[in-house]
């Protein structure tokens, strides 16, 4: 029962569908069992010459009776269980998401994208199967197969009934096994499967390496490799289906054949009637569906189980950063001060060492440094991407880790280094996330941006929609409305993560001059390669290697004739080669 812990609530709120669609299936049920009893009634009652027209026409009057509850049976059961089951696909498939929208960042370094899109449909479908068809058949099998059983002894006596439920076991057993191989089969499908989805959304998000290394050639073999193995595994799967169903059959054809012999040696004997016999038949002929139904039944349940293990596992992740129990609601000015800061990713290997560093509230601190040296690490602390350790990172005097994490988020204007783009318009696009706003507000904020004039170059201007990533849009655009999304916020704090990177100098200068009267009312932390773009701020910190090694101003760094004296030299010598 365990197990079932993440459905309980979904199964306590619609017992009562599930109670309700068994009702209609039990009536379903019970209807078709006593429909064999009316033709070994008719049998014999033509067998004998008591039958006359009128009350041949009763009978029928009654099966067709019958036959109506059942079509209205049927149609209940079906809007009542399956319908419930797809409530419970619906109820699960938003409850994995809202639970992978809290984990960290960290989570998804470690799982794959393909992985986890395979979850949220095969393992919920397989989940769904479980908790509808499933549910039926299980149903159908234990309910038919005892009553039938029961009613066989009654019309032709526990021996006939024995001889005929002699190849039963021999199903039960087989099934089984078959059973376990399935699912060992159908985890190597699914795995494949996921594979393969990891390829092709790999593929497509990196399509321009791809292109750029001319590599289509050994991705698309790549991808036929995985494509094949996928049918490989396919193909065992169904080797073992395709055994399943005739050894199914075989066994039933026994059953009939040993009654045929052995109730037919009955009635020659006069032991039992011809309308017993042919309502035996009936009976046994409503058993094949059943026993049938065991071995894909056995199959359902045990992918149902093993999908819910794999979501259960999904859901029981704790998410590492969540709001501390005494964490309070900041309206946040934007002093930031970082304190004996080391930090580290992978236990004993240090990417910040030892970072002492207080901006005030309004000014603007610049980091520049080689790649790989802590400069995001360090904006990803203060976005609590990752959890500083207690006790070194303050905003407004505040630990970090004790502010809620909405009002730290919603206070910080974060421009990432992957410009990442939704599949919507441009307008939609900056202003993400944000309930009230007005289309002047998107406006102006393209306009500082410097994006302005290239949307509205657009047919659709603002209302532009977006391919995956943004693909209508130049790198440069891509980080300008990324820019301009992060402003819109209002934040009290801006980060800016190597965002003019792709833009020319002339048009950084522009953006820079735009934002100036934005950040001069913020604390602003610039992260960028180019001394072009950070030479204004307040502060600049050089960072090598996880630590500080320089801090200052542009004048006070130039003079230092430090890293950054010799960063500022090699790109005044390029901008000249560049321009002569
Ligand atoms: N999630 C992570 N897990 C483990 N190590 C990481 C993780 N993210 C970054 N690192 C490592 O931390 C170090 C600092 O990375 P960071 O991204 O902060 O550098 P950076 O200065 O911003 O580089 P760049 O200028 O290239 O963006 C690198 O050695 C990187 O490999």
């Amino acid at each position: 029962m365990y197990r079932l812990r993440f459905i309980k609530p979904f199964l306590k709120a619609y017992k009562w569908h599930y109670l309700f669609g068994l009702f209609w299936l039990l009536l379903v049920n019970i209807m078709q069992l006593i429909i064999p009893r009316i033709l070994g009634s008719v049998s014999d009652g033509l067998a004998e010459g008591i039958l006359d027209s009128s009350g041949l026409l009763r009978y029928v009057g009654i099966i067709l009776a019958f036959a109506l509850v059942i079509v209205i049976s049927r149609f209940m059961w079906r809007i009542y269980i399956i319908g419930t089951s797809r409530r419970l696909e619906y109820f699960l498939r938003n409850r994995l998401v809202e639970h992978l929208q809290k984990l960290s960042p960290e989570y998804f370094n470690h799982h794959k994208t393909g992985d986890l899109m395979a979850h949220a449909t095969n393992d919920i479908n397989a989940i769904r199967m479980a908790f509808g068809p499933g549910i039926i058949m299980i149903t159908d099998a234990l309910v038919i197969s005892i009553i039938t059983i029961f009613l066989m002894i009654n019309q032709v006596g526990w021996q006939l009934t024995l001889i005929a439920l002699i190849p039963l076991p021999f199903l039960a057993t087989g099934a089984g096994f078959f059973g376990k191989v399935i699912h060992k089969r159908f985890k190597n499908v699914q795995e494949a499967f996921s594979n393969l989805t990891d390829k092709v959304q790999e593929n497509l998000s990196g399509i321009r390496v791809v292109k750029a290394f001319v590599q289509e050639q050994a991705e698309i073999k790549k991808f036929n490799e995985a494509s094949q193995h996928h049918v490989n595994m396919n193909m065992r799967l169904i080797v073992i289906w395709g055994a399943l169903f005739p050894l199914i059959q075989v066994i039933a054809t026994l059953s009939m054949v040993l009654i045929l012999f052995f109730g037919g040696r009955a009635v020659i004997s006069g032991r039992i009637s011809i309308g017993d016999f042919v309502a035996f038949n009936s009976y046994l002929g409503l058993m094949i569906w059943p026993m049938m139904a065991i071995g894909w039944v056995i199959n359902v349940i045990q992918r149902g189980t093993a999908s819910l293990d794999r979501v259960n596992e999904i859901l029981s992740e704790k998410p590492d950063i969540t709001d501390a129990k005494d964490a309070v609601e900041l309206d946040i000015q934007g002093e930031i001060e970082f304190k004996n800061l080391t930090f580290e990713y992978v236990k004993g290997i240090p990417v910040l060492k030892n970072i002492n560093l207080k901006i005030e509230k309004g000014k603007t601190l610049a980091i520049i440094g080689r790649t790989g040296s802590g400069k995001t690490t360090l904006v990803n602390l203060l976005l609590r991407m990752a959890n500083p350790p207690k006790g070194t990172l303050f905003i407004d005097g505040v630990d970090i880790n004790k502010i809620k994490l909405r009002s730290l988020r919603e206070n910080i204007g974060y421009v990432p280094q992957d410009n990442f783009l939704f599949s919507t318009t441009i307008e939609e696009n900056i202003a993400f996330g944000l309930k009230d706003y007005t289309f002047e507000q998107v406006e102006e904020v393209a306009k500082i941006a410097q994006v302005y004039d290239n949307i509205m170059d657009f047919p659709d201007k603002f209302g532009t929609i977006l391919g995956e990533r943004g693909v209508t849009l130049s790198g440069g655009q891509k980080q300008r409305v990324s820019i301009a999304r992060a402003i819109i916020k209002e934040p009290a704090i801006l980060i800016l993560d190597d965002s003019l990177s792709a833009v020319d100098t002339h048009t950084e200068e522009e953006i820079l001059k735009g934002l100036k009267k934005i950040m001069a009312s913020r604390t602003s932390i610039i992260i960028s390669h180019r001394v072009s773009t950070v030479k204004e701020a307040d502060e600049i910190i050089v960072m090598d290697d996880g630590e500080i090694v320089e801090r200052g101003t542009h004048e006070e760094l130039v003079a230092q004739g430090g890293l950054y004296y010799q960063l500022h030299i090699k790109q005044l010598l390029e901008e000249k080669v560049n321009m002569a």
